[in-house]
């Protein structure tokens, strides 16, 4: 156990009958950290953030809280205060009530409630709306009404299980630095579960990818994003493309892959379990590494001829969707300037090539 750990879970099941919704989890989460639990529909995310928060039991295995086993305690046996943000706000109370009842419920003062429910309230920039009605607010402040109502009762650990699915693309952006800021200003450990990897990417110190019950990956969003660890988290993130082949040699330092495109070379890693030669293995290279030219180039390692097939422009950067003679789909992802020249309208040809400094190995499962 580190130092910091504030939780951990230790080879954690959970079944429902015979299925099982998580398979022998193994993480920590550090005191004061932004950990993103992220995974598509029905991975578990949910299930896990629920066992943290006492409303599950684990099938199996431990999950310990200041060192504590809590398998079984609800949060309010416990030392360290958890909250689950609900987004449940009560409409017969007005804003003011419903940041002061969980300090009601804890037998705080009157005076004292309105102090701290108020700070709160101009903490999150809504004390204007102070006795306003819920249904007179619009989703944003809402939003902030339930986060300073579980602040207001300063938790250690806040449980955040998709609370900015209902806003518009617009406030989500603005709420998620909203909640960035506070939980770098409070310290207050935040797990927080999503589907979305803009949401985890742009907010969170560590991110845990799930799939079916199980974690293939967890690091800081640089980290995933640079090396995903797995064929299935480069799949996820949709930002590599993905190269799988018989491996033609390997070695601790590289790999040379035969696909169905030609031979993707990897050079320059640092392997600590390098394929078999004849193995099947997967090759990445993210697509902001990707580079296209009328000519191939001089060297010729990894160039693969690609044919445009469809682009996407946002902001300042584009997204160019190209496939192989052979149908392998390849994006490359660009500034505009990078693009200048080039003929991208849909059928011309190309040529996509990287560096084999850039290419990635992933594990197979
Ligand atoms: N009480 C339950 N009884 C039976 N199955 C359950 C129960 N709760 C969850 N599951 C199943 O466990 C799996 C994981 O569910 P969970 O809600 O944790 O997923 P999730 O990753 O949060 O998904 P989503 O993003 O859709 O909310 C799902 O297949 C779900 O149907």
């Amino acid at each position: 156990m580190q130092r910091d750990t504030l939780v951990s879970i230790e080879g954690v099941i959970k079944r429902f009958g015979s299925f099982t919704a998580v398979r022998k989890m193994d993480f920590e989460i550090r005191k004061g950290e932004f950990l993103a639990i992220m995974g598509s529909s029905g991975c578990g995310k949910t299930t896990t953030l629920r066992m943290l928060a006492g409303l599950e039991a684990p099938t199996e295995g431990v999950i310990r809280l200041s060192g504590k086993p809590i398998n079984h305690l609800p949060t309010w046996q416990r030392d360290t205060p958890m909250v689950w943000q609900s987004l449940a706000l009560f409409p017969f109370l007005n804003v003011r009530e419903n940041v002061e009842f969980a300090l009601k419920m804890r037998g705080v003062g009157k005076a004292e409630r309105r102090r701290r429910a108020e700070q709160w309230l101009d903490r999150m920039q809504i004390l204007e709306f102070s006795e306003r009605n819920i249904a007179q607010l619009s989703g944003g402040q809402r939003q902030r009404v339930a986060l300073a109502r579980s602040l207001v009762v300063e938790p250690e650990i806040l449980l955040l299980d998709e609370p900015l699915s209902a806003l518009d693309a617009a406030l989500k952006v603005r709420m998620q630095s909203v909640l960035k800021n506070l939980q770098r200003e409070t310290g207050i450990t935040f797990v927080y579960v999503t589907h979305s990897q803009s949401e985890a990417f742009s907010m969170a110190d560590r991110v845990v990818i799930m799939s079916r019950g199980v974690i293939e990956q967890i690091g800081t969003p640089q980290e995933i994003y640079g090396a995903p660890r797995t064929r299935f988290v480069a799949d996820f993130l949709g930002s590599s493309n993905i190269f799988t082949g018989k491996v033609l040699a390997a070695s601790d330092s590289g790999v040379q892959l035969e696909t169905a495109d030609g031979p993707i070379v990897l050079k320059g890693a640092r392997l600590a379990q390098p394929p078999r030669q004849g193995a099947t293995a997967t090759l990445t290279v993210l697509d902001t590494k990707t580079h296209l030219s009328m000519t191939p180039p001089p060297d010729a390692t990894n160039v693969l001829p690609v044919r445009v097939i469809g682009e996407e422009f946002v902001g300042a950067t584009a997204t160019i969707y190209l496939e192989t003679p052979r149908g392998q789909e390849i994006r490359v992802q660009k500034g505009h300037e990078d693009l200048v020249g080039l003929p991208l309208d849909i059928g011309e040809t190309l040529y996509a090539h990287w560096a084999p400094t850039d290419s990635h190995l992933v594990a197979e499962a």
